[in-house]
């Protein structure tokens, strides 16, 4: 390939600046990417009377800090057994959580478990007036 071709190939690609249609020569404009706005998801708010219908092996949620998740599919596959999980099915689980010292990695594994959270005045933790849990590492 000629080079001109090449550096065609490459300025089209945007890997090398293109000097030629840049106002100043010396100074080329290179496209900064857009970044994306963050936006947080919003969360379904689901009420601990609304959790405590659902305290079954087939059907197993559990609270984790204010936050609300169906661990139905998981409870089989919990290294830790599903006896720990079931013995907090349809309730507040947070301490045992807690005690156990999750790893990070388990930490991480609970997003895909998360279907909601509590409403305002129901939480415990996450109630706007500390951020000492989010110190914790819970996913924000
Ligand atoms: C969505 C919720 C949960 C997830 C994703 C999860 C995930 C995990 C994972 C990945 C481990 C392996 C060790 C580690 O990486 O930390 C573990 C161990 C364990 N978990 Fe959970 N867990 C959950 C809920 C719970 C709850 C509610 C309890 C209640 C007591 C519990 C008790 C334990 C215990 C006792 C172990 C074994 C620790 C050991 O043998 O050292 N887990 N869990």
């Amino acid at each position: 390939m000629a080079s001109s071709t090449l550096t065609n190939l490459l300025q089209s690609l945007r890997i090398v600046p293109q000097l030629g249609h840049s106002k100043s020569a010396s100074s080329p404009t290179i496209e900064k990417p857009q970044k994306k706005p963050q936006v947080k998801p919003i969360l379904t708010e689901i009420t601990l009377a609304e959790v405590a219908h659902h305290d079954s092996f087939d059907d197993c949620w559990i609270v984790v800090y204010d936050r609300v998740y169906d661990v139905t599919r998981f409870l089989r596959e919990h290294p830790g057994g599903d006896d720990v999980i079931m013995d907090h099915a349809g309730r507040d689980a947070t301490i045992a959580f807690h005690g156990t010292g999750h790893s990070s990695d388990a930490i991480e594994q609970m997003r895909d478990f998360l279907i909601g959270e509590l409403p305002i005045e129901q939480r415990i933790f996450r109630t706007g007036h500390t951020s000492k849990v989010l110190s914790l590492g819970i996913p924000e």
